[in-house]
């Protein structure tokens, strides 16, 4: 199911959390929402969940727009909330009983989505429990449960593994990486590391706008513009040095360690330098002890954009 978001804006207020923002998810995609505290991720989810209608704006799932048929596009996508609203009175198989109902799931068939959510979401083994009982990790499967009880095409999950421990982490994500096979997943995380591990996509948003869109590889890329390498060749140090910057790819040559004859080397703009000083090393009958290139991290990619 394909999710297209057009000029979507959110006004509360004088304060624009969403402005003007528009991108589109393919079917299968599994797709994070990274942003700081406040930067408008559970609004615009919010807004494709149904539960808040945009200022100007328009989302279509499959062509079905939030503005027109909001029914529709309900029963499409399944939504675990941010603070993930639980009856924690109730016992799990109850709750979800309950979630069934509401989602209008067929009468006949609601025992058997209990037991595929309770098979899929992991949780047999507590399944007797009332909700208050469980642990935190736990009470968030049941949100996931519920979110996917009527079997929803499209998932919306609003910072799923905020306060878990760090275990409970591997599982949720686990979980939705399970998910992310059969269904177009969105999450939304201020977590790096979060949506690096879980999502193929990642779209920053920084106070209401999106200011990058792509694999966490492709973010690396953008933001990394020339090519760093570490390199330590074992050859006459001056000779060395003087051979990498007379390299046409090469635009700056510094000594990060004398005696090791640790060197790095920055290349022009667009231009890539491995295969050259590999060639010249064997030219000049040198050793080429390492060369690595030093890898743009995502933070600072995030620090960037959204500083
Ligand atoms: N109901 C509301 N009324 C007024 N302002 C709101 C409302 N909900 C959110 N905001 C404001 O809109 C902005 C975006 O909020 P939103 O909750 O979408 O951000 P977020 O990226 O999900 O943040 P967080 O990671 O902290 O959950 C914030 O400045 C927030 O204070």
């Amino acid at each position: 199911m394909s999710i297209v978001v057009e000029n979507l804006t959110k006004q509360y207020g004088v304060q624009k959390a969403v402005n003007n923002i528009s991108f589109e998810i393919k079917t299968g995609e599994v797709v994070g929402f990274l942003g700081p505290n406040g930067a408008g991720k559970s609004t615009t989810m919010k807004m494709i969940t149904c539960y808040m209608s945009p200022s100007a704006g328009n989302i279509l799932l499959d062509g079905i727009s939030v503005l027109d048929q909001p029914e529709e596009v309900k029963k499409k996508i399944g939504y675990l909330p941010e603070n993930n609203p639980l009856y924690t009175d109730m016992p799990i198989v109850e709750y979800l009983k309950f979630a069934a109902e509401i989602q209008g799931v067929e009468k006949t068939l609601i025992p058997s989505r209990i037991a595929e959510m309770i098979e899929m979401c992991g949780l047999s083994v507590e399944k007797h429990k009332k909700i208050s009982e469980l642990s935190k990790g736990y009470r968030q499967r049941v949100g996931i449960a519920q979110a996917m009880i009527h079997d929803p095409e499209v998932l919306i999950l609003d910072e799923p593994t905020t306060g878990l421990d760090p275990n409970q982490i591997i599982e949720i994500r686990k979980l939705i990486k399970k998910l992310g096979k059969e269904k177009t997943v969105i999450l939304s995380s201020h977590i790096l590391s979060e949506v690096e591990a879980t999502c193929d996509r990642i779209l920053i948003i920084n106070r209401g706008n999106i200011v990058a869109d792509g694999s966490s590889e492709n973010l690396r890329q953008q933001a990394q513009g020339q090519e760093i390498l570490t390199v330590c060749i074992e050859g006459p140090k001056q000779e060395v040095e003087s051979a990498l910057r007379d390299l046409a790819s090469v635009e700056k040559v510094s000594v990060l360690d004398h005696k090791q004859g640790f060197l790095q080397v920055q290349s022009k703009p667009d231009k890539e330098s491995r295969k050259v000083i590999f060639d010249m090393c064997v030219a000049k009958n040198w050793y080429l002890l390492e060369m690595t290139g030093i890898e743009t991290r995502l933070e600072d990619v995030f620090r960037d954009l959204t500083n």
